[in-house]
Formats: structure tokens, sequence, C-alpha cells
């Protein structure tokens, strides 16, 4: 559209799986608003599903970035300044930990485990902030994904919200360093929705019922709500944003006590 609200803006969205993903949410919403947008994937097996899905968004496939090896990420980027010298925004929605882990106590994570689920969901931010900043020569606009697990323990998340709780203080870091190139950093925490990384995970189908009863609104979101979200966060409107994190979980967070009219579950 030739009025949209990303209108003339280029960036890359890393963590689409497939058309469930919330990369793919953001990606949509931003391609809506006038966006260009270039996309990576993890590995081959997702490589067939991303490059129909940026066909379909007019995008750039990237190519294959794993965020444990550097050199891969900087193999994108090097793609992307090649094809377009700038980039105004990016979308990190990476995660990983071993699935082992995400079940059982938290007490009981070990090292190896801490250290890659660490590494992937939020170091990963970090590094991908460092090859960003080098191409946002007009400033730019970073945001990633959270959960409220970060926050307040949630059951089974496990070293998943260590590692969010992690994300989330890197968010205001990166944002006082980078603050003076009119480079934003954001964080959007947003509900459960039903994912490939939220597939395998025992008791989900109960969490997405408990936040229809109990959460303010009555219902989960959709990847196209983060999306919508996301578009504040990447574009204009929030220029005087950064280090911010921003629920959008039909308001779950503000809850305190479940909802005595919920039925049981
Ligand atoms: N689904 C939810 O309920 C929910 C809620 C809040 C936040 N989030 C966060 O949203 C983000 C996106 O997850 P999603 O729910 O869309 O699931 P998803 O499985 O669609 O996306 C997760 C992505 O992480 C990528 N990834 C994992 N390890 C990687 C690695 N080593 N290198 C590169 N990429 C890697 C996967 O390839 C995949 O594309 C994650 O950060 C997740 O923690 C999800
Ligand atoms: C919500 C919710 C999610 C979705 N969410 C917010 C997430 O951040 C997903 C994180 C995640 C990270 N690593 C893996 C997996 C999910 C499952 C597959 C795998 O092998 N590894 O995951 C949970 C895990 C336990 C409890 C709640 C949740």
């Amino acid at each position: 559209t030739a009025s949209g609200l990303m209108q003339g803006k280029r960036g890359v969205i890393l963590g689409v799986a497939n058309n469930r993903s919330i990369a793919y949410g953001i990606a949509k919403a931003c391609r809506a608003q006038g966006a260009e947008i270039a996309l990576t994937y993890q590995g081959d097996a997702l490589k067939k599903r991303v490059e129909p899905l940026a066909a379909e968004l007019g995008g750039l496939v990237l190519g294959h970035c794993d965020v444990t090896d550097g050199a891969t990420i900087d193999a994108v980027f090097d793609v992307v300044k090649e094809k377009w010298g700038k980039i105004d925004f990016v979308v990190h929605a990476i995660a990983f930990a071993d699935k082992d882990e995400l079940d059982g106590r938290y007490v009981d994570t070990s090292p190896e485990n801490f250290s890659k689920s660490m590494l992937i969901s939020c170091y990963s931010l970090t590094a991908i902030a460092q090859r960003a900043e080098k191409l946002m020569t007009d400033g730019g606009s970073i945001i990633t994904l959270t959960y409220y697990g970060a926050e307040k323990w949630m059951p089974h998340y496990n070293v998943m919200g260590v590692a969010k709780a992690a994300l989330e203080a890197s968010v205001r870091y990166l944002a006082a360093d980078l603050g003076e190139k009119n480079i934003r950093v954001n964080a959007i925490s947003a509900g459960p929705i039903k994912t490939l990384a939220a597939s395998g995970i025992g008791d989900f189908r109960y969490i997405l019922k408990w936040n229809e009863y109990n959460a303010p609104l009555r219902r989960t979101v959709t990847i196209e709500e983060v999306g919508d979200s996301a578009l504040y966060f990447l574009s204009d409107l929030s220029r005087g944003v950064t280090g911010e994190v921003h629920h959008v979980d039909s308001g779950y967070h503000v809850v305190g006590m479940k909802n005595p009219d919920a039925p049981d579950i």
C-alpha cells in the first residue's frame, strides 16, 4: 500500500518457521503497511517452509541463520547489506531450550542446557544488534519477543523464564547503548499462542484455556494482534520509546488471582 505506516522501510525478520510463527504475523503486518522484508530460516528443513512465505510477502530470503554460529549471522547481514545497503528494523523471534528441561523442576536444570538456552534465547539478540547497528545508518528499531514467565513463575517454563528475564534486561542495556544512534530496542511480551515452539509442551492446552478464562479480555491473542502491536514499535509512531517491554496478552499480566466465576478446567 502506498500510504502505509511502514512505507519506505526495510527490515530483517529472524524466526519464521511456518505460517503460525509470531514472526510471520509480524512480517504480514509490516508488509500490509508497505515495508520491504527479508527473512532468514534455520536449516534446510525450514527453508522449504520459509521460501513460499517470503514469496507470498514479496520478501527477500537471506539464507540460513543459526544463532549458535556467528558466521551464519554475518552471512545473512552481508547479503542484506549487499542487496539494500541499509535497514530500518529487525525482528528477533528466536528461542530454544531443551524440551526435556521444559518439564519437571527448574532446580534440576543442567549447566549445558542453561548455557545453550541463554545463548539462543538471550545472547542472540545482542549478536544480532551488533550486526544491525552497522546497517542502521539512519537509525532503526529492533524488537524481540518475551513472555510473562520472565516476570512470574509459570509452570514448566523453567530455564526459559530465566532466559527471558535476561533477554528483557538486555533490551534495556542495548537501548541505552544504541539510543545515541537513534536505534531503539523494545520487547513484546506475548500471551500464549499455539505455535511450533508451543507444541510439544505438556499442559499447553491447559495454559491456553486458563488464559481464556482469566485474562481481562477473556481470550488468547493471535499472531495478527502481536503483528499489529509490533507495527507500533517498528514504525515512527514509537519514535519516543525505547527499552520498553509491552504486553500483548489480553491483559493477563495484570491479574492477581483466578477468576472465581471461571469454570474449573
Ligand atoms: N508461542 C508463544 O506462546 C509465545 C509467547 C511469548 C513469546 N514467544 C516467543 O516468540 C518467539 C517466536 O516463537 P514462536 O512462538 O513464534 O514459535 P516458532 O517455533 O514459530 O518460532 C521460533 C523460532 O526460533 C527459531 N530458532 C530456534 N533456535 C534457533 C537457532 N539456534 N538459530 C536460529 N533460529 C532459531 C526457530 O527456527 C523458529 O523459527 C520466541 O522468542 C518465543 O519465546 C512465544
Ligand atoms: C507459553 C509457553 C511456551 C511458549 N513460549 C512462551 C515460548 O517461549 C516457547 C519457548 C520454547 C523454547 N524451546 C523449546 C520449546 C519452546 C518447545 C520445543 C523445544 O524443543 N524447545 O512454552 C512453554 C513451556 C512451558 C510452559 C509454558 C510455555
